[in-house]
C-alpha cells in the first residue's frame, strides 16, 4: 500500500502553548481515518499543516513523497472548519470560482454531488441553512481531483438527518485511491464510516489503529473508547 500521507515528529507551538507534539503518523491510500479528539486538541493545527497553510516549528511532512509546499496543494483538497464562499454567490458562482481555483476541479462530479445533496446552482449562498452550507462545501472540496482530502469538522452542528446525508455522500463519492482525513469530536454518527482512528490528546497521538482491530481487541465501539479516553478533558 503506498503511503499518501507521511508525517514525522511534526511539533507547533503557539506563544506558550504547545498544539502538537512530536506528531508521526502514515496514512495509506484507499483509506478514511478519522482524526478525533477534543475541543482544543490540535486537529486543525495539523491539518492547516498537511494543507500548507502554516508551518510547522519542527518535524516533516510529505504528501505522495512531495514535503509540503506549493507542489503539495496540488494534491490536497482542504475542507476548512469555515466556509470557503462568499455570501453574494450563488452556487453556480461558487463552482465557477472552484474551477477558476483548481484546474483539477471536476465540474460533472460536482454537479451530480449537488443533485445527491439536493442543492441547486440557482441557489443563494446566503439563503443556505448551516447543514445546506456543509453539504455544499463538503461537494467543492470533494469535487477536487485530489489524492488527500482533509476535512475539518464536515458534520459540525448539523442535525442528524443533514450528518447521515452527508455521510452518505462521503461514501458515494469518494475515490479509492486516495485517502481522507476527517477530524471531528463527534464520534458515534460517523464511526460507521471509518477504516482507522487517530486519537489527539492535547497534541499527541495516544492511538491510532484499524477500526476492526479495536472493536475486536476492546470489544467497545470507536465512541465507547473514545469517551474513556478523553473523560476528563
Ligand atoms: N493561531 C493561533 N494562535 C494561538 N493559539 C492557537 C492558534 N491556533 C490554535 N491555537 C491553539 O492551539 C491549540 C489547538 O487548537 P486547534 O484549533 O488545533 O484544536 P482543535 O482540536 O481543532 O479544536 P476544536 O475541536 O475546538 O476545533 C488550542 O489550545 C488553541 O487555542
Amino acid at each position: 500500500m503506498d503511503d499518501i500521507l507521511d508525517i514525522q515528529n511534526v511539533s507547533k507551538q503557539f506563544g506558550p502553548r504547545q498544539a502538537l507534539n512530536q506528531v508521526s503518523f502514515k496514512l495509506g491510500s484507499g483509506t478514511i481515518t478519522g482524526l478525533l479528539g477534543s475541543n482544543g486538541s490540535g486537529k486543525s493545527t495539523l491539518m492547516k499543516l498537511i494543507a500548507g497553510l502554516a508551518w510547522p516549528g519542527s518535524g516533516r511532512i510529505s504528501i505522495l513523497g512531495v514535503p509540503v509546499g506549493v507542489e503539495s496543494k496540488k494534491l490536497v483538497s482542504f475542507m476548512p472548519d469555515v466556509p470557503v464562499t462568499e455570501s453574494w454567490m450563488n452556487i453556480g458562482d461558487a463552482l465557477r470560482f472552484q474551477q477558476d481555483f483548481y484546474p483539477d476541479f471536476d465540474q460533472a462530479k460536482a454537479l451530480r454531488m449537488l443533485d445527491f445533496m439536493k442543492l441547486r446552482t440557482a441557489d443563494k449562498v446566503r439563503t443556505l441553512s448551516k447543514g445546506m452550507n456543509e453539504r455544499l462545501q463538503l461537494t467543492l472540496a470533494l469535487s477536487r481531483r485530489a489524492r488527500l482530502y482533509l476535512l475539518d469538522e464536515p458534520i459540525g452542528g448539523v442535525d442528524p438527518v443533514a450528518r447521515t446525508k452527508i455521510l452518505n455522500a462521503l461514501m458515494e463519492f469518494y475515490e479509492e485511491d486516495s485517502s481522507i482525513l476527517l477530524s471531528t469530536h463527534l464520534v458515534t454518527d460517523i464511526e460507521r464510516i471509518f477504516d482507522e482512528v487517530i486519537f489527539l490528546k492535547d497534541g499527541e497521538i495516544v492511538l491510532h489503529r484499524p477500526v476492526e482491530e479495536l472493536r475486536q481487541e476492546h470489544g467497545k465501539s470507536v465512541d465507547e473508547l473514545f469517551r474513556e479516553v478523553f473523560a476528563e478533558c
